[in-house]
């Protein structure tokens, strides 16, 4: 099965085009050094608002059949930042581990990190990611994380994802 990735920006000010989306970007470019499988992208820019997030997390999940959703953007606490809430909406699990140590491995980077409200949770055969907007912070979190990622996509019967071991080593305790 060819793997498939929903990539979901969430900016009001990247939706308007008021600037480029450099995260999302990031989020193509990281995903790209590390995966040695073949994948499909499935990419959108959206406003913050809670509905359409909602929307577009259960597009990519259920109907694109997304094995891994990334989304960044609207985690903070700013009036319109309602990220985790959509995420925490469509999921069936929360992943708690995964918020908790982005945060942790963003404060070698930023004392705001605790700032973000960044969750992680299981839709279906889908993982969805939350990570900051700053384009600088996608790395950063994803370098964190990503080693587990493989493995909870197998235990919940979605692709089989394979990495460049030279840049990230997927652990999978059962291999
Ligand atoms: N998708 C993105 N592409 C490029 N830069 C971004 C993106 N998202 C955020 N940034 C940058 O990070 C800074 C802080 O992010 P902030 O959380 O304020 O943005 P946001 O909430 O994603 O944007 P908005 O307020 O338009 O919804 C922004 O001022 C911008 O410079
Ligand atoms: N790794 C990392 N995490 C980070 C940051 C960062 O630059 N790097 N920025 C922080 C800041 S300043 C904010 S306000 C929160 C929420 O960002 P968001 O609302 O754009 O999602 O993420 C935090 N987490």
């Amino acid at each position: 099965m060819k793997a498939k990735i929903g990539i979901l920006t969430v900016s009001d000010r990247a939706s308007a085009g008021v600037y480029e989306d450099l995260s999302g970007k990031a989020i193509m470019d990281v995903l790209g050094e590390y995966l040695s499988c073949e994948w499909e992208r499935v990419y959108e820019v959206i406003p913050d608002e809670q509905s359409l997030i909602e929307e577009a997390l259960k597009d990519m999940a259920d109907v694109q059949e997304c094995s891994l959703i990334v989304t960044t953007g609207g985690t903070g606490p700013a009036l319109r930042d309602v990220t985790p809430e959509a995420t925490e909406a469509v999921c069936e699990k929360m992943m708690p581990g995964f918020g908790e140590l982005m945060r942790q491995v963003s404060l070698k980077y930023v004392p705001t990190a605790i700032l973000s409200r960044q969750v992680a949770g299981i839709r279906g055969k889908s993982l969805i990611i939350n990570l900051p907007g700053k384009p600088k912070s996608i790395r950063e979190c994803l370098d964190a994380v990503f080693p587990a990622v493989p493995y909870c996509i197998d235990l919940i019967g979605g692709a089989y994802l394979t990495c460049h071991e030279e840049v990230i080593k997927p652990f999978r305790p059962k291999a």
